[in-house]
């Protein structure tokens, strides 16, 4: 902190001793005395009783006088007036001591040395001596030389704050994550540049003070940022430049934003031109990829659904200027993706849907816009001048994807089916656009995939209700629309109910009961068939575990339900969450599951078996090869469809084949069960035929709860 001085101005009051005066007709032995009792006293005054001053009288002088030789005999009576100096030396007292003392010693020494009157108004105020003159004079030099060394200790110290100050000003702006660069408004040249300008532009400080834009830059370069600092000193603010991309001193290009200030002198002239140099490289890289994500499917690298819901929209647009021309959309659905998916894990499906991404841009033209709409969804924009166009792209397409995928840890094929449809023929909007290629996709799903379909306007309600139902049943699991329908098998030989058949039901909100064989294929096409499939047997096992009788329940397993590594997964957990003993469950598949990916298949019905499951064969006698297959599998139990019941007994044929598969099923040891059984007659014949269960509208028809059957003691044949 620094003190402040302040130097007292000295008077000749503050040096006067106020001695008080003598009068004039004092005698001579009286002053003699006077001087003689008080040592220090050096000057005497003589005044009126006024204070009107008459003279002086100085110690030495006097005494002198008096020590004379017959001095005292001389004076000592005589009254002072006679001895004294008429004449004293005399001076204000208001007088500063400097001006007082720098006149008499330039021009009247000696008589300082005689001392002084002082006076007030020229009244007699005191008397002032060298000696008091000399001390005052020594005390205000001590204190100017100790104002002196304080200062000099405070300036000292002052230096070393600036110091500081400057050190640290320097440092922070040294830090400061922009370029920091300060011209001179004079020449423009360099005189500051901090650490980040330095990296930024690629020089040193060192090399660039003092230098102009022309002696650090290009010409055309050097020519901008002159021009920069023009626009700057003309302006009353700071400008904020146009981002610009420069190359770094690492040769990185950067993008940096210029900001320019000119520093004024009080006077308002231009001083120098401050310019702060922001780096936005990070910041629009993280914009673009902000972007980018928003704009692209991260895994694939394929347009997403908002930047193909763009592009359409531009594309229709320019569809409908053109007088030529069509823009074809294609909606693709990979065909058995999910299965892959569950099979080889969530790693294959992405290795594989980004393979197809890269086949499906290898099969269009530029321009053309392929997009990832989700899982495994696909769509492309093409601008077309004939239907031939899209038809040809279609055929590439459904052929790159027929060629097998070598993924890390499994080859797998998939197919692809392609719903097209065009604008403006088809649909101008991009709404019905897009609903009219998922009709025709569709199309293509219900014939069987793996190929390419127009839209065409012949596609009935029949596809929309279709299309529908997919759509209300994937949510019917969450709304809780399911339900399970019970119907009882009987024992032909002892009478009684042995085990019941778990039918699904849909209860549709605005359709009522919806029958499985409506939906249950439509469930298989889109993959719902997992999560209903899953459903049937968690809540089928439940049920059964709760029964008071240990009935067996029978649970239908779509061929679908195969394609998934986890069933046999799923059958153990399902038993063991419901406690059902495994001999109680029962599952009835078709020979579809045999027929397809037969190895795979039956080691599944194998693992499952092994856990104590029964497996049974439903609607034996359909296909072409029913017999075979019971070679394949050791199936528990075969149910002869009910379309060879139907026309028992009198129906020579149908008698005949279910004849020799229950003498076919005896020899093999399995047990065999009639499906569809409605008349009296018709279980008679089954009897006679050694049949061992039956199961029809006769038995009971398939019903919600099964509490008739609890007190039951009634034997039904
Ligand atoms: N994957 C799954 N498939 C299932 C499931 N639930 C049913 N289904 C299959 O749907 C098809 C139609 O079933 P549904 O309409 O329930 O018909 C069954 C019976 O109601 C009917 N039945 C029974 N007795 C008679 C009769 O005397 N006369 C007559 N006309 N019909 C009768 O037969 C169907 C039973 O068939 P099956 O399964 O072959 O024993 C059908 O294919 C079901 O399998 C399911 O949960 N999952």
């Amino acid at each position: 902190m620094v003190r402040s001085y302040s130097m007292q101005t000295l008077q000749i009051s503050d040096i006067a001793d106020p001695i008080a005066p003598i009068p004039p007709g004092m005698t001579a032995s009286c002053v003699y005395e006077l001087f003689r009792d008080t040592p220090d006293l050096m000057v005497l005054a003589v005044a009126d009783d006024m204070g009107q001053v008459l003279g002086l009288v100085e110690r030495h002088t006097f005494n002198l006088k008096m020590a004379a030789e017959f001095g005292r005999a001389l004076y000592a009576r005589k009254a002072i007036s006679a001895l004294m100096d008429r004449e004293p030396l005399m001076v204000e007292a208001e007088t500063p001591l400097h001006d007082f003392t720098g006149a008499m010693l330039q021009d009247r020494p000696s008589e300082l040395m005689r001392g002084f009157i002082v006076t007030n108004n020229n009244r007699y105020y005191g008397v002032g001596t060298s000696l008091a003159v000399l001390k005052a004079i020594s005390a205000d030099l001590q204190r100017a030389f100790h104002i002196q060394q304080e200062m000099t200790e405070d300036l000292i110290a002052l230096g070393a704050e600036a110091q500081r100050h400057q050190g640290f000003l320097n440092m922070v702006i040294q830090n400061i994550p922009a370029m920091v660069l300060v011209k001179q408004a004079r020449d423009q040249s360099v005189v500051l540049l901090n650490h980040a300008g330095e990296s930024l532009l690629g020089v040193t400080a060192q090399n660039t003070i003092g230098k102009t834009s022309h002696d650090l830059f290009a010409p055309e370069r050097a020519a901008l940022y002159d021009s920069y600092d023009r626009q700057a000193l003309q302006s009353d603010g700071p400008v904020l430049l146009e981002e610009e991309r420069i190359v770094d001193g690492r040769g990185q290009e950067r993008i940096i934003q210029l900001k320019k200030t000119v520093l004024r002198k009080p006077n308002g002239e231009a001083d120098s031109i401050l310019t702060l140099g922001m780096d936005l490289t990070e910041q629009k890289q993280a914009e673009a990829q902000i972007a980018r994500l928003a704009h692209y499917d991260p895994l694939t690298g394929l347009a997403n659904r908002t930047l193909f819901t763009q592009d359409m929209e531009k594309a229709l647009a320019r569809a409908a200027r053109r007088r030529h021309g069509q823009t074809a959309l294609h909606c693709l659905d990979l065909d058995r993706f999910k299965a892959i998916n569950d099979s080889y894990g969530h790693l294959a499906g992405d290795e594989l849907l980004i393979e197809v991404g890269r086949r499906l841009r290898k099969c269009v033209r530029r321009g053309d816009v392929v997009a990832r709409m989700g899982g495994d969804e696909f769509a492309i924009i093409q601008e077309i001048e004939r239907a031939g166009d899209a038809q040809g792209l279609a055929s590439r397409v459904v052929e790159a994807m027929q060629v097998p995928f070598t993924l890390t840890n499994a080859q797998v094929e998939v197919g692809v089916s392609i719903g097209i449809a065009l604008s403006p023929d088809d649909a101008q909007d991009m709404h019905n656009l897009m609903s009219r290629a998922d009709m025709a996709l569709y199309r293509v799903k219900s014939e069987g995939r793996n190929n390419w379909c127009f839209y065409s306007a012949e596609m009935d309600e029949k596809l929309l209700l279709r299309m529908e139902l997919e759509h209300d049943l994937k949510q019917a699991i969450e709304r809780d629309e399911f339900e399970l329908h019970f119907q009882p098998l009987l024992n032909l030989k002892t009478g009684e109910i042995v085990s019941f058949e778990a039918l699904l039901r849909w209860r549709h909100p605005k359709r009522g009961l919806v029958s499985p064989a409506d939906f249950i294929p439509v469930a298989e096409e889109s993959g719902l068939i997992g999560p209903i499939g899953e459903w049937v047997l968690r809540t089928a096992c439940r049920s059964a575990a709760a029964w008071p009788q240990p009935w067996r329940i029978a649970v239908n397993i779509s061929p679908v339900q195969f394609r998934y590594k986890s069933l046999t997964q799923l059958v153990k957990t399902t038993l063991k969450e419901s406690g059902l003993a495994p001999r109680r469950l029962e599952l009835e598949i078709t020979e579809t599951v045999i027929l397809n990916h037969e190895t795979h298949n039956i080691s599944i019905l194998n693992a499952i078996r092994g856990l104590g499951v029964r497996i049974a064969m439903d609607d034996f006698g359909t296909g072409y090869s029913s017999l075979s297959y019971l070679r394949a599998f050791p199936f528990d139990k075969i149910k002869i469809d009910q379309s060879f019941i139907r026309d028992l007994p009198h129906d020579r044929n149908a008698l005949s084949i279910v004849r020799a598969i229950t003498d076919m099923a005896q020899t093999l040891g399995v047990h065999i069960t009639a499906e569809g059984v409605e008349t009296e007659a018709q279980l008679h014949a089954l009897e006679a035929l050694n049949c061992h269960e039956a199961q029809g509208y006769l038995i009971g028809r398939p019903a919600p709860g099964i509490e008739a059957y609890f007190t039951a003691v009634k034997r039904y044949v």
